[in-house]
């Protein structure tokens, strides 16, 4: 069996966002939209997080499973292709982290 890709789940995602079916998850976030999608996102991390640091390693494996799902949606919600983020993380290879974070421009939040 050939392995699966996070390329492989973005196009599931697209073609469950325009589904029809009211069993597809996919569809109620696109339903309820790009905000709605990035709080459950954010919900995801913290999941993640607390399954880092205080739970086993299967519990951290589903909840990166439902972090990285719940990000392809919100990208797809966005017109972001996943191809742009990986080209951004192939153009990082050139340098550090460090390096990388030092060329970005200043961040006023920061
Ligand atoms: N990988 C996933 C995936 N990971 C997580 N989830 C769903 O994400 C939700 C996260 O659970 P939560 O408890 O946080 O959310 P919830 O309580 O159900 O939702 P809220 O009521 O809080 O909004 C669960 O319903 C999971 O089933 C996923 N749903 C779908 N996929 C993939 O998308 C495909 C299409 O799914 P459908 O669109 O549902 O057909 C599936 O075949 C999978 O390949």
């Amino acid at each position: 069996m050939s392995e699966f890709t996070l390329r492989d789940l973005e196009t599931i995602v697209a073609s469950r966002a325009t589904s029809e079916d009211v069993s597809s998850y996919t569809a109620t976030l696109a339903r309820k939209g790009a905000s709605h999608t990035a709080k459950k996102l954010g919900e995801e991390a913290v999941e993640t997080i607390i399954a880092a640091v205080s739970e086993d390693d299967a519990r951290l494996t589903s909840e990166a499973a439902d972090l990285l799902y719940h990000l392809l949606v919100l990208l797809h919600l966005k017109h972001v292709p996943l191809s742009a983020v990986m080209a951004e993380l192939a153009r990082r290879t050139a340098q550090t982290g460090l390096e990388e974070k030092a060329s970005r421009p200043s961040d006023p939040g920061s």
